[in-house]
């Protein structure tokens, strides 16, 4: 695998009609926190709660130590477990481990996924950060992940990034596999029908929920269209 390169590893069109998509369920929302968070914040996840269905929430505080993202966890993750949304912790295996999360995310620096299931065991979901890169996203699939993060599809005040994929990259891989995939980075209600008509297993949102002028839970709500593909 490792020596292909990444035009290689498109799908070809001429031969896209020989592969079938296999069925896949709806699109569905992944709630990023903010990066920085005050003690009021479980009071506004539960809002974006009610504004329409969570999958799973990430917890992305950046610039703090495990223990002290282990505390601001405690209450969200009740939360989480309340509503079933499944509570994922970012970057980092051990503090995983420690609280109980149901997954893990990971960036290509953040550790190895195969290290990652060896710790936390087969009932952990973990993610992997794949940037635009059919190519690492095969390898994190290899390697074990219960789901590949393409990104970042449009500008974002949230994170610098490098990468610019292609929605198309989206239909590539759930054409040619299983495994779930994520489309990350400056998505909008306005902006995801191309994200979800794409392909997309999930839309993982952050600045759009918690910066919407009414507040997360319209936040969320207006999301409920373009995951329905009405968008
Ligand atoms: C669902 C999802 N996709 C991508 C990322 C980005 O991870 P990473 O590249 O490690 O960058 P940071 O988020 O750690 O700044 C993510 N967190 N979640
Ligand atoms: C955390 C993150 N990762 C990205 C990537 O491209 O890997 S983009 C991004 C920011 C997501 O927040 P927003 O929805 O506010 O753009
Ligand atoms: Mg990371």
């Amino acid at each position: 695998m490792t020596d292909f390169t990444e035009e290689e590893l498109a799908l070809d069109p001429k031969f896209a009609d020989q592969f079938e998509r296999g069925f896949r369920p709806p699109c569905q929302l992944y709630l990023i926190s903010p990066p920085a968070i005050d003690a009021a914040f479980a009071d506004s996840l539960a809002a974006a709660f009610d504004g329409g269905k969570v999958a799973a929430f990430q917890l992305r505080l950046k610039g703090m130590d495990d223990h002290a993202i282990a505390q601001a966890a405690e209450p969200l993750q009740r939360l989480c477990a309340d509503r079933e949304v499944a509570f994922i912790v970012n970057d980092s295996i051990a503090l995983a481990k420690r609280i109980g999360a149901d997954g893990v995310h990971l960036g290509q620096s953040d550790g190895d996924p195969r290290e990652a299931r060896r710790i936390l065991g087969p009932a952990v979901q973990i993610g992997v950060t794949c940037h635009d890169s059919r190519h690492l996203a095969m390898e994190a699939g290899e390697a074990g992940a219960d789901y590949v993060a393409f990104g970042a599809f449009y500008p974002t005040t949230t994170k610098e990034t490098l990468h610019r994929p292609e929605p198309s990259i989206l239909g590539w891989w759930t054409t040619l596999f299983e495994l779930p995939c994520v489309a990350i980075g400056g998505i909008t209600a306005a902006n995801a029908a191309p994200l979800v008509a794409a392909g997309a297993d999930f839309l993982a949102v952050s600045g759009a929920v918690w910066n919407h002028a009414d507040g997360p839970r319209a936040g969320v709500a207006a999301f409920s269209p373009v995951l329905a593909g009405k968008g």
